[in-house]
């Protein structure tokens, strides 16, 4: 056998041995599929109790066109804070944008021009029996939301204050209103984080700056939460409710909504994947399984074609 020969049964065969590797690995969709719908079994006496604290909805748009879809907290006489129906509806919007096969991106916002004022102070009380069973619920609900297939940005208008700033940081991106307020109260109200706002702050922003704002209960101006890197955004003075909404979205759409549903779904389900694993192996595999799946597909070939050039 020739040098040239041998060589070719040799990358052969470590081609069709990293196929067979990467055959073995547990699909990608499947793997967060399965982590976001397995405590439901567990959850599902917890949810007939919360429903049973009544008040306000949890409302979902999903525009098929745009694949944006808009999430509204419902409570306006009570800017917007949760009440335990609220929550059971939060998690039912989440489960139909679990199956949204189009979708791009997710506004998520409250009416009337306030995010969220923290829980229902009305249903807080009535629940003080029922705070374990609450954050297990909420951590589920909002991980699910973190970890959806869509880029997410807050709309941060009004008041933002205990829950409702921990609901926040279960988007991908936070955009204000430059007169709005946020502020991690919770230990003014003599409490820890009840719906996982510690784990996510100290990962978006360090000991540190988690610390200190969970510590202080500070409520923060726009431009303070910016320079603390809550923040991603503030807006402009002097707009309507309506108007930064819109503004909200075209900032969505054009930094991170402009692609492919299809390819914007696997790689936040990527990056989802890796965060869960932080385990570079694990992480590393599953790059090359999702990238296996694109390299040389119509996409791709679309690009060549069109000799794409990237100064432009
Ligand atoms: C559950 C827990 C957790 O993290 O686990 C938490 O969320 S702790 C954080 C819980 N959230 C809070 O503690 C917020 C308490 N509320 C406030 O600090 C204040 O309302 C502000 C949010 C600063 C807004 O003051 P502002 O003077 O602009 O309006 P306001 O006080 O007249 O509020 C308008 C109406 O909304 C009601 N309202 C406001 N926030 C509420 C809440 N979280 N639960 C129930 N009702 C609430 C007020 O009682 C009032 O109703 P009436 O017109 O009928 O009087």
């Amino acid at each position: 056998m020739n040098a040239f020969k041998r060589f070719f049964l040799t990358m052969a065969t470590i081609t069709s041995k990293f196929i067979r590797e990467a055959q073995k690995l547990p699909p990608l969709k499947m793997f967060l599929r399965a982590f976001s719908s397995a405590p439901q079994m567990e959850l599902l006496p917890i949810r007939k109790e919360l429903g049973k604290f009544e008040g306000g909805s949890v409302d979902l748009e999903m525009d098929e066109q745009t694949g944006i879809a808009v999430m509204t907290l419902n409570n306006p006489r009570r800017l917007n804070s949760m009440t335990g129906k609220m929550m059971v509806d939060m998690s039912d919007r989440i489960t139909q944008l679990e199956q949204w096969k189009k979708g791009k991106g997710l506004i998520l916002m409250g009416i009337g021009g306030n995010f969220c004022s923290g829980g229902d102070l009305t249903f807080v009380r009535k629940a003080l029996h029922y705070g374990a069973e609450m954050a297990t619920y909420q951590h589920h609900t909002l991980t699910r939301l973190l970890n959806l297939p869509l880029i997410s940005v807050a709309l941060l208008q009004g008041h933002t204050l205990g829950g409702g700033a921990e609901l926040s940081t279960a988007c991908d991106f936070r955009v204000m209103s430059p007169t709005a307020k946020v502020g991690f109260v919770q230990i003014k109200m003599g409490l820890t984080t009840g719906w996982g706002a510690t784990t996510r702050l100290v990962h978006l922003l360090g000991r540190q700056k988690a610390l200190g704002l969970l510590c202080s209960a500070k409520v923060l101006s726009a431009e303070e939460a910016k320079s603390e890197g809550l923040v991603d955004s503030v807006m402009m003075y002097g707009l309507s409710q309506e108007d930064e909404f819109t503004e909200c979205k075209k900032w969505l759409v054009s930094n991170y909504c402009r692609h492919d549903s299809d390819l914007i779904q696997a790689t936040k389900s990527s990056v989802v994947y890796s965060d869960l694993n932080r385990d570079l192996d694990t992480s590393l595999r599953n790059e090359r399984e999702v990238f296996a799946q694109y390299w040389g597909g119509p996409a791709q070939k679309a690009a060549l074609e069109a000799n794409v050039k990237h100064n432009k």
